[in-house]
């Protein structure tokens, strides 16, 4: 595609919508999932209020959903059948090019990249052991916007990557070289399938994700993201005991130590994570164990992280923990970093985080065309 001239935009340009899938699987969600679609439902209406979203709901939960939405002009429901509701990684990879006949190319200016998905490892350490309804998410989205489809064999979770829309792409190497990934391809392959699917020209590899992070093996998503070409926001802690702090430093090296596909040298902010949070007993108990899915075992820690947010148009959408001080200061330096956008913190977020990721992972922009 990168031949093509199609590339992935910043996930700060304009939107033309927001996908959304919806929670429901009790091995995954505690309590059936009911406090999960609480802040889900939070989730979509908050970023609403700045971008239409679309929410795919399974056949079981339509009726409630629907009736749900049904005065939210700016959210459609519709029918799609799914293993779970991790749209950043099961829905398609918006990639766009400049388009027009004046410049002698097909008027197509938005394609969706269908990549593999393997439920963040397969059978080598996936989340569930069922992944087929998940595979054609992608497929049924570009086919409902009539959007060509670039398939791809690769897998690949959308929550891996990040781009600064000029040439630029960062991933952690404990993802995407797992062995429970793409075990035939060497880094320099996926570093290649990269540049032209996403159009980039240079990848910047971190060593490790956050800590805790064991459902994606570390995706980038929920460690560091860019809030601009060459500035790149990065959770951090100040506990030296703390093993992310270690993973942490690491990662501010790696990216100090870097330069952008423009030749910049990056500029890093630090944002705090919560906690540490660790699973309760209560919330491991409401999980349903049917051997389908990974465990929610209590006392484990959760994988939290500030940077797990959606720039939405004018609107950044970010998780709050219920760890007052973290929550206020990430509120902070998220209106710091993004001046001209309205900082809306979604209480109950702990529920994602229990799932394994959180707002960032719920969601996937659709760019204007
Ligand atoms: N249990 C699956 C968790 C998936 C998290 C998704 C993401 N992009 O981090």
């Amino acid at each position: 595609p990168a031949k093509m001239g199609f590339r992935m935009p910043a996930e700060w340009e304009p939107h033309e919508q927001c996908w959304m899938g919806w929670p429901e699987r009790p091995d995954n969600w505690r309590e059936h999932a009911e406090p999960a679609r609480k802040t889900f439902e939070r989730t979509a209406m908050a970023i609403s209020k700045f971008e239409p979203v679309t929410i795919c709901a399974s056949a079981k939960q339509y009726p409630r959903v629907h009736e749900l939405m049904e005065h939210q002009p700016n959210i459609r429901v519709v029918e799609m059948s799914m293993n779970d509701s991790w749209f950043r990684d099961t829905g398609p990879t918006f990639i766009t090019r400049e388009g027009g006949s004046d410049i002698g190319l097909a008027e197509q200016t938005i394609a969706g990249i269908d990549w593999e998905f393997n439920a963040w490892g397969g059978l080598g350490g996936g989340c569930f052991d069922d992944w087929s309804l998940d595979r054609s998410i992608a497929k049924k989205i570009v086919e409902i916007e009539r959007i060509p489809r670039f398939a791809h064999t690769m897998v690949l979770e959308g929550g891996s990557i990040h781009v600064d829309g000029e040439g630029t792409c960062i991933t952690t190497e404990e993802c995407l070289l797992n062995p429970n990934r793409n075990p035939h391809m060497t880094k320099l392959e996926i570093e290649n399938e990269l540049k032209d699917f996403l159009g980039v020209t240079k990848i910047i590899w971190i060593p490790l994700g956050l800590h805790g992070d064991e459902d994606t093996n570390g995706h980038v998503d929920n460690l560091c993201c860019f809030i601009k070409p060459g500035v790149i926001l990065l959770s951090w802690t100040d506990d030296e005991n703390d093993p992310q702090y270690e993973i942490s430093v690491k990662a501010l090296s790696a990216l100090t130590q870097a330069v952008d596909a423009k030749g910049r040298q990056i500029e890093v902010v630090k944002i705090h994570v919560p906690g540490p949070l660790y699973i309760t007993k209560e919330e491991g108990e409401g999980v349903l164990a049917t051997g389908h899915a990974v465990p929610r075992v209590p006392g484990k820690r959760l994988a939290a992280s500030y940077v797990n947010f959606y720039p939405a148009n004018g609107g950044v959408i970010a998780p709050a923990f219920g760890d007052k001080k973290r929550d206020e200061e990430a509120r902070e330096v998220l209106q710091k970093v993004f001046p001209d956008h309205e900082v809306v913190m979604v209480e109950g977020a702990r529920e994602i985080v229990l799932g394994g990721g959180n707002i960032h992972c719920i969601t996937q922009q659709q760019p204007v065309r």
